[in-house]
């Protein structure tokens, strides 16, 4: 079977990487998921004094610290997912907390980073086989990908999944803090002047408000199967 490059964008904690993941496991792809990427390189300017206390970015110093910062991937025995390590160090655990998130998205518009982690990604697909999510993979790293998905939900229903999610990791969370966390990215994502998120012009569109992961993950099968047989 032909092996093909799948890209899955859309608006944030919409459920992209619950069903980039299913899809890979299933079908034996690798998986990257760019969010952990950027959120990476968050933390790492959080920890090297890049904001100040206001949350604004002194991008003079994030540039001149940007060629020092080394991502990678390492495979978690148990959960057979990729995780993110920042200078060899797995961060997984630090970069999925709400002060990460209210910090991303300013990271993320900013064009010498996302040169930097396009290019990594770009790298990672050249063999095709590859699940990447993210806001640009079908427009900007992947525009000639075989499969482009599109995922949107309610701001209401993505933050209600984003809070029983942090309870049930034993991180409780504010729901309306959450809410206006994924208001607040969604608003920088689709604003920024860089590779805002948009719907690739061929991308197939999922509404996933009220499917079941179950249903969602038939549903991405299915046009997987479609897209490789024809
Ligand atoms: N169809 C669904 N129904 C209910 N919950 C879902 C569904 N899809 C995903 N979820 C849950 O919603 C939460 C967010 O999903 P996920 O992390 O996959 O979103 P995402 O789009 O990758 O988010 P982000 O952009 O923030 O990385 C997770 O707790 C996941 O289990
Ligand atoms: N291709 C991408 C992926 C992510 N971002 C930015 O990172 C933030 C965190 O991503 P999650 O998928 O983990 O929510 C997101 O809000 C975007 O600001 C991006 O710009 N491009």
């Amino acid at each position: 079977m032909k092996k093909i490059v799948i890209a899955i964008d859309g608006f944030s904690s919409c459920g992209k990487s619950t069903m980039a993941k299913d899809l890979a496991r299933e079908v034996g792809y690798i998986y990257v998921d760019t969010g952990a990427m950027y959120r990476a390189v968050t933390l790492f300017a959080m920890r090297n004094d890049v904001f100040d206390a206001e949350g604004n970015i002194d991008e003079t110093r994030l540039k001149a610290l940007l060629p020092d910062v080394k991502l990678t991937f390492q495979l978690n025995n148990e959960t057979k997912l990729p995780e993110v390590c920042l200078n060899g160090e797995n961060v997984e655990r630090y970069i999925r907390t709400l002060e990460v998130s209210q910090h991303v998205s300013p990271i993320a518009a900013l064009p010498f980073v996302r040169e930097k982690l396009v290019e990594q990604q770009q790298a990672m697909g050249n063999e095709k086989g590859i699940v990447m999510d993210g806001r640009d993979i079908g427009t900007v790293v992947f525009p000639n990908a075989e499969l482009k998905i599109f995922v949107t939900a309610s701001a209401e229903i993505r933050a209600q999944r984003r809070f029983k999610e942090l309870e049930t990791k034993g991180m409780p969370a504010d729901f309306d803090e959450i809410l206006q966390n994924v208001e607040q990215r969604d608003y920088i994502d689709t604003h920024r002047e860089t590779s805002p998120l948009r719907q690739a012009d061929d991308a197939l569109v999922l509404d996933n408000s009220h499917l079941t992961i179950t249903e969602q993950k038939a549903w991405l099968m299915e046009k997987f199967n479609e897209r490789t047989q024809e």
